[in-house]
């Protein structure tokens, strides 16, 4: 039987109601307690109470502390799986990806009911998060997210429903697999590539996502470049457009040196530079198309590159085209 690893980080999965609202107050070994009752599991999980937030509460340097964890239960174990919050899970499963690289498997759960919910999901998105890791089947899968009986992709996953319970999407990869009753399946395996951030990386610098919308104008992009970032996603129009003045910032911007990554509002699919006085203009000034991550992801990735040493003199976009291509995200070049 595989020895596998809970790291217990709060979200909803852990919430008590409250006078003033819901408040993280369950520990792991609660959560692991009603976990093991929903199919019997008995193995053998050493459990960790690594933080007690809501997700909306983490942090980038606290999401790397928690990255520093799995590294250290990975160290251990042959499988960890951490309880989160829904809110952010799918920026701390990509910062994980980012951090591990090919590793045994990790998987992100939670709920998004209550733990003291009358009809709660926390224990059955465990238990089948705990199944996902302990399966053979979950060898070379890496990070994924493990909810409502679908198992998802680290890398181009995104929380897609407020309260349902079908909380998570990868709307242009699909799921990976499924756990339930009648046990794991294996459907895919994703695409993993090498670790970005090494172990010591304790911060990444500032990178801004600006809004496209209707007649949208340079402020946003003067405004987070006057705040200091060091680069900037667009989170573009349709296939990965621009307005008439937003195009010509990023133009100029990209001109002098400052990083700039596309994604797309639309939620689904790839991104292109189609359009002249849009899109094509960016790819044509150096702007890296983000494939089909969401723009939060992106961020995370744009933030990864610009943090760590460029060893072999690649720069920056080389760099982050390659690691796109890598996860699947782009067509190899
Ligand atoms: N369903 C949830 O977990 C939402 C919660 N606000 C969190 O992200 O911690």
């Amino acid at each position: 039987m595989p020895r596998l690893t809970l790291l217990a980080t709060g979200g909803t999965i852990a919430t008590r109601a409250g006078a003033a609202g819901r408040v993280v107050g369950a520990t792991g070994a609660e959560l692991l307690a009603r976990a093991r009752d929903v199919w019997g599991f008995d193995g053998e999980v050493d459990v960790v109470d690594v933080a007690g937030l809501v997700s909306s509460a983490l942090t980038v340097p606290k999401a790397l502390g928690l990255a520093r964890a799995v590294r250290e239960a990975l160290a251990g174990s042959d499988g960890v799986v951490v309880t989160h919050g829904t809110d952010t899970m799918e920026e701390t499963a990509f910062l994980l990806a980012l951090a591990l690289g090919p590793s045994a498997p990790v998987t992100l759960t939670g709920a998004q009911r209550p733990f003291d919910d009358a009809a709660p999901d926390g224990p059955r998105n465990l238990a089948a998060a705990l199944a996902w890791v302990a399966a053979p089947a979950a060898a070379g899968t890496g990070v994924t997210i493990t909810f409502a009986d679908a198992v998802l992709p680290a890398i181009g996953v995104r929380k897609a429903r407020t309260l349902g319970l079908e909380a998570f999407a990868a709307p242009t990869r699909g799921p990976i697999g499924h756990v339930d009753e009648t046990g794991v399946r294996r459907h895919a395996r994703p695409e993993i590539p090498e670790a970005l951030l090494a172990a010591d990386v304790t911060d990444l610098p500032r990178v801004a996502v600006v809004p496209q919308y209707l007649g949208a104008d340079a402020t946003d992009v003067e405004a987070a470049v006057r705040a200091g970032a060091r680069g900037l996603v667009v989170a573009g129009f349709g296939a990965g457009n621009t307005t008439p003045p937003v195009t010509e910032a990023l133009v100029d911007l990209l001109g002098r040196g400052l990083p700039v990554m596309v994604t797309s509002r639309t939620g689904s699919g790839a991104v292109a530079g189609l359009y002249a006085g849009g899109g094509a203009d960016l790819a044509a000034a150096g702007a890296v198309m983000a494939g089909d991550l969401s723009h939060w992801q992106a961020r995370l990735l744009l933030a990864a590159v610009l943090g760590t040493p460029d060893a072999a003199g690649e720069g920056w976009d080389a760099r982050a085209r390659r690691w796109l291509a890598d996860a699947g995200a782009t067509p190899r070049g």
